[in-house]
């Protein structure tokens, strides 16, 4: 099997996605980030679309790449224009980049309602604009826009529009399912057919992804004669999106055994697309295959167990092979083998019937029962397999609290304020704050008391936190609860070296609210005081 040539344009297609705006430094920083993954071809943008797109090809040019060729994007010239007066090509031109790609209309439909012209002006038009572009530009793209459905609908049409791209001097055609509703078994077809009447022509594919088969499709297309293929990291692209590199990359290379990046790069595939979806602002999705954060994320106990003695039985490929890792979940359908797994990670090692391993998994279950969820928060459930095991202090304990809240006037804000009352070891603390809501007031109040014990906790704060009403939990009385349901707050804290999530269950949300906070700290502390003795046990040892 040939090399294939991965091409992505997360910059141009990719920023087309209706979430997602990326400055000229984001652009660059994602170029830089694709080029030392290994891609082939970064398409950069539109040049005659915007200063933010002309911009990136003047600065990319300040960047030694290693593997990545830049290209320009854009249309073929406009109907009532001729190249040499079409403001879109002076920009392709005027970008110089090693690449050029346009795209030109194939779907019969297309030239008749949206160019409003003729096919055969639109073959015209393909092939004077792809001639003029010939002598300034090393290598030359043709992007055959809705092609599947254009050679559905009139097969001479569409293949006589590759025809004049061929003619015309493009070194690739790139069939388009632009409307993404092509299905794989129509691709491999149509593909073979174009395949054996351009025996000679790099033939590409940039599948969109309406119906969920832009991967699919992109895989049938080489398994018939495709040698380019575009798609963007993570799939971002317009409507649903672009077929996504980071499943097609490692498909070809593990399962059809296809080289597309140089050797050892899609060891790197994770971390990039994270690092694209930070840039980008867009929340990561965990169940993307291969690279999300549940792609080897193992929850029910069987599974548990089973990849313990053999990581194969539940796992399509190794994780590091894309740089991901394997994680095990806690939950109410976990067995002993996932406490194992845990109490380990955390220092103990434990035995299967282990008391404590029994007295954690009920304790689990229980909990969870209630509406707990320490898959989700790990800080809790570490305090607890710490509390079980012995190993954990009371740095603190909430005497009394309260909240109150008020609006004085129809215009007013709500003025929210909270009491709390600590007792830390032998002395009482009592003190009041105010906060942008009740939670906040209550975290200010609680901080404010424990400072003079724990200074530290100063150097902690909240960054997320996060509600869910527990509809489907019953009351003691079997009823389902409405307003008054159970509530599941989980809280996301970090200092200066690390994140960790707690959790807090209640039908009142103050008090679910109280207990995750309450976690929150004591982790803070305990991880705190974790690390001193780390430290001072290091010093004793040297
Ligand atoms: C399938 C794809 O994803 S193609 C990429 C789509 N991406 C984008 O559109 C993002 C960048 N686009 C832009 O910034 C703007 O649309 C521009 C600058 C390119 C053009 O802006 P405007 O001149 O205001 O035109 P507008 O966007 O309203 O309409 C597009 C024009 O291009 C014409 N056009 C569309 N495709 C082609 C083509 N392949 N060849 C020639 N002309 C084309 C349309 O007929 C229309 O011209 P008309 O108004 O004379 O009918
Ligand atoms: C060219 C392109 O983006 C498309 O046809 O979808």
């Amino acid at each position: 099997m040939h090399n294939i040539a991965i091409y992505d344009t997360t910059l141009r297609d990719g920023s087309q996605s209706e979430e997602i705006h990326l400055s000229t430094a984001d652009k660059i920083r994602i170029a830089c980030k694709l080029d030392d993954l290994g891609i082939g071809y970064i398409e950069g943008g539109w040049p005659g679309s915007n200063p933010t797109d002309m911009s990136f090809f003047k600065e990319i040019k300040n960047y030694e790449l290693k593997t990545s060729k830049v290209a320009a994007f854009g249309s073929t010239h406009l109907a009532n224009s001729s190249p040499e007066t079409d403001k879109n090509l002076q920009s392709l031109i005027a970008a110089r980049t090693e690449v050029i790609t346009i795209f030109g209309k194939t779907w019969d439909i297309h030239v008749q309602e949206a160019l409003r012209t003729t096919l055969d002006r639109n073959l015209e038009i393909i092939h004077n604009s792809l001639a003029f572009l010939r002598p300034q530009v090393a290598e030359l793209f043709f992007d055959a826009e809705h092609f599947f459905d254009g050679f559905k609908a009139n097969r001479e049409f569409a293949m006589a529009c590759l025809d004049r791209a061929v003619q015309a001097g493009a070194d690739s055609i790139i069939l388009c399912d632009t409307n993404g509703g092509t299905l794989p078994h129509e691709v491999g077809d149509i593909v073979a057919q174009v395949r054996k009447a351009f025996p000679h022509t790099v033939l590409g594919i940039h599948a969109h992804n309406d119906g969920e088969l832009a991967v699919a499709n992109s895989l049938q297309a080489v398994q018939n004669g495709v040698r380019h293929i575009q798609g963007t990291i993570n799939g971002y692209g317009e409507r649903c999106g672009n077929a996504n590199l980071c499943s097609i990359i490692p498909n070809l290379e593990i399962k059809m055994d296809i080289p597309c990046l140089p050797q050892g790069c899609m060891a790197k595939l994770t971390n990039v697309s994270h690092v694209v979806s930070e840039i980008a602002n867009v929340r990561s999705f965990h169940r993307q295959p291969f690279v999300g954060k549940s792609a080897f994320a193992h929850k029910g106990g069987v599974h548990v167990s089973a990849v313990q003695k053999n990581p194969k039985t539940y796992e399509h490929i190794p994780p590091a092979l894309v740089g991901n890792k394997q994680r095990i979940l806690l939950s109410d359908l976990a067995g002993q083998s996932n406490i194992l797994f845990k109490a380990k990670r955390y220092g103990f090692d434990l035995d299967k019937n282990d008391p404590f391993v029994l007295e954690l998994l009920s304790e689990l279950k229980h909990r969870e029962n209630r509406g707990y969820e320490f898959s989700a928060a790990e800080a809790s459930f570490e305090l607890l397999l710490n509390r079980v095991m012995g190993r954990s202090r009371d740095y603190f304990k909430i005497i009394a609290f309260r909240v109150f809240d008020t609006q004085r006037s129809e215009d007013d804000d709500p003025f929210t304020e909270a009491t709390v009352m600590v007792k830390v070891g032998g002395m009482v603390e009592h003190t009041a704050a105010t906060g942008m809501g009740p939670v906040n007031a209550l975290d200010n109040a609680l901080r404010k008391a424990l400072q003079r014990f724990y200074p530290n906790i100063a150097t902690m704060h909240l960054v997320d936190f996060k509600v869910r009403v527990l509809w489907d939990l019953k009351n003691d009385d079997g009823q389902f609860a409405g307003t008054a349901s159970q509530v599941r707050v989980l809280i996301e804290s970090r200092d200066q070296h690390t994140q960790w999530v707690t959790v807090g269950v209640h039908y009142n949300i103050l008090e679910a609210s109280r207990q995750a906070l309450e976690d929150s700290i004591n982790y803070k502390l305990f991880k705190d005081d974790q690390a001193k003795l780390t430290r001072a046990l290091r010093d004793r040892d040297q």
